[in-house]
């Protein structure tokens, strides 16, 4: 075997080096390359170690003809292509965990740096100005603390909190009772935390639902004098509209460790009274860099030289033996799994996958995996096929498997069916030539449909000239529409309309959709 050649491209803890140089892996540690750079020499590597400076992006991607793997070191890989990465059969990895207590402690001082206007008192102090009379505190206790986002972060901030003697309560849709319980907050809708909370704390992955989350109009619903922190992601707050909200006195204070642009070089932010930044340094310290560090170059080497898979975003834990004949299994089961998940909200108690026909010969634990992942994706960017059942039970989310050997319709079928407080609703799909997944039933229709790129899920009352309609409408915005798929319960009874489009459907077109006569639903879809 030739020895795996390991690039790490951003500034790492040198632990990571030499473990891979223990391991008999070849390291080289090159940062600070622009992205033409990289390209020119991304392709002598077999693995690519990061932070978050480093784009892994298509074009990267494309020069990286002998990359196998990707390991960040940390959690959020939304500067990693993760589509074009498996589209090249690369495995993407993270580390989750590694950095979270580090981030959830820059959270809780950037929350005291605001109480107190540390920054300003600081500057002021330093210039000889003794302005003892300007800077009037408040104190943390007895506050209330909203938290967006309760997952591993925000659950660790939420015990911080409680032993501040704060109230902390949390809008998280995917938080149970049970779980909200057990870490002693209060679960509540996003308006009343709006409402409630003298200081806001955001820790959720930067998705189409969270992307804005702290709109103007939310902000104007905080309270006046609210405090926010974000440490999370940035885009999950309106920056302009932050910047008015403190020049109005509205928003008490507001410090931000992310930024929509980074690295944030000029901001209208920038010299705001009350405003505090620091350059994205949630996960910046000794401890949390050892060990992302040592879990990356940990992971890294146990892939090239073993094969072995760990927390892998985009592919299932599987032996070599198996992997050819599941692959296809598990790209449809991660499809069925996104689907379900784009298509449902709030809690769901039971997630059941059923094999029938030749998928029950096989493992089925890879493909429960794979749905669950694909399930949970659209609540948490960090999850991957080995995290996913856990995370899942974390959620309180009962996860039946069932095999039924007779063929039914189809040779081959996974059918993943979830409970919701609107009864029991299922989708199905199987492999065409044994390889291709299709969709073949959607909550009760038949349908067959390819889950690829950007798609719509319409569902109208079926009558005359729909399909002229919504043409119509996507052309006139541009939208190019590639295949079409139609369904129906019976003839003038319930019908769903499965597109797909070249490009992302903006907010926008949804919106007049959705008004068109007829129609009772129209939803986004990305895979
Ligand atoms: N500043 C930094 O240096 C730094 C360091 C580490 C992590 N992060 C970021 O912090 C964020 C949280 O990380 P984590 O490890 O806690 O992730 P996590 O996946 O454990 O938790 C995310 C939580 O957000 C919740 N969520 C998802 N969609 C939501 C919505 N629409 N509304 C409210 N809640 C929603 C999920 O249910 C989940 O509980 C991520 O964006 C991560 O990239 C930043
Ligand atoms: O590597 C860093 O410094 C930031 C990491 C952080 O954003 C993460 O998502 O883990």
């Amino acid at each position: 075997m030739t020895q795996p050649k390991v690039l790490i491209s951003d500034k790492m803890d040198p632990k990571a080096a030499q473990i891979f140089r223990d391991r008999g892996v070849h390291v080289d540690e090159i940062t600070g390359k622009t992205p033409e750079e990289l390209k020119a020499i991304i392709g002598e590597y077999d693995g690519l170690a990061i932070r978050s400076s480093t784009k892994v992006t298509k074009q990267i991607l494309e020069a990286a003809t002998n990359l196998k793997v990707v390991g960040r070191a940390g959690i959020g890989v939304d500067n990693v292509d993760i589509p074009a990465a498996s589209a090249k059969g690369v495995v993407v990895m993270n580390t989750p965990f590694g950095n979270s207590i580090t981030t959830a402690e820059h959270a809780i001082a950037l929350m005291f740096a605001l109480a107190r206007q540390l920054p300003e008192a600081d500057a002021s102090t330093q210039a000889g100005k003794w302005e003892k009379n300007r800077f009037m505190g408040v104190e943390v206790t007895g506050k209330t603390l909203g938290l967006i986002g309760a997952g591993n972060i925000g659950s660790i901030v939420a015990s911080r909190a409680l032993g501040l003697r704060m109230k902390v309560v949390a809008f998280d849709p995917f938080l149970t009772p049970e779980r909200a319980v057990e870490l002693g907050i209060e679960k509540v809708e996003l308006d009343e935390l709006l409402r409630r909370a003298d200081f806001i704390t955001l820790h959720t992955p930067l998705t189409d639902q969270t992307r804005n989350i702290l709109s103007r109009e939310n902000l104007a619903k905080t309270k006046k004098g609210v405090r926010i922190v974000n440490c999370a992601r940035g885009g999950l707050i309106d920056e302009a509209a932050l910047k008015d909200g403190l020049d109005s006195g509205h928003i008490a204070g507001a410090a931000l460790d992310v930024f929509e642009t980074e690295p944030a070089k000029d901001s209208p932010l920038f010299g705001t009274p009350n405003f505090i930044s620091t350059p994205h340094l949630g996960a910046s310290t000794s401890e949390a860099q050892v060990n992302v560090a040592i879990q990356v170059a940990e992971q890294l080497s146990d892939f090239l030289l073993l094969g072995g898979i760990t927390n892998a975003l985009n592919v299932p834990s599987l032996s070599a033996e198996e992997a050819p004949r599941l692959k296809p299994y598990m790209a449809l089961a991660e499809k069925l799994g996104s689907l379900v998940g784009q298509l449902t909200t709030g809690t769901i108690p039971r997630i059941s996958i059923h094999a029938e026909g030749a998928a029950s010969e096989l493992n089925t634990k890879p493909m429960v995996a794979a749905v669950l992942a694909g399930f949970l994706r659209e609540q948490s960017d960090t999850v991957n096929m080995v995290n996913a059942p856990f995370l899942a039970k974390e959620r309180g989310i009962e996860v039946r498997e069932v095999r039924t050997e007779k063929e039914g319709d189809y040779h081959t079928l996974l059918r993943v069916s979830v409970k919701t407080s609107a009864g029991e609703r299922s989708v199905a799909g199987t492999l065409f030539s044994n390889a291709e997944p299709r969709l073949v039933e959607l909550f009760g229709i038949k349908v067959e449909a390819e889950l690829a790129g950007h798609m719509m899920y319409i569902v109208n009352e079926d009558a005359p000239g729909f399909i002229g309609r919504i043409g119509t409408l996507l052309g006139e915005n541009g939208i190019n529409i590639g295949t079409f798929n139609l369904g129906r319960r019976d003839a003038g009874g319930e019908a769903v309309l499965l597109l797909s489009v070249d490009s992302p459907v903006p907010a926008g077109v949804i919106d007049q959709a959705s008004k068109l006569p007829g129609v009772k639903l129209v939803r986004p879809l990305k895979f």
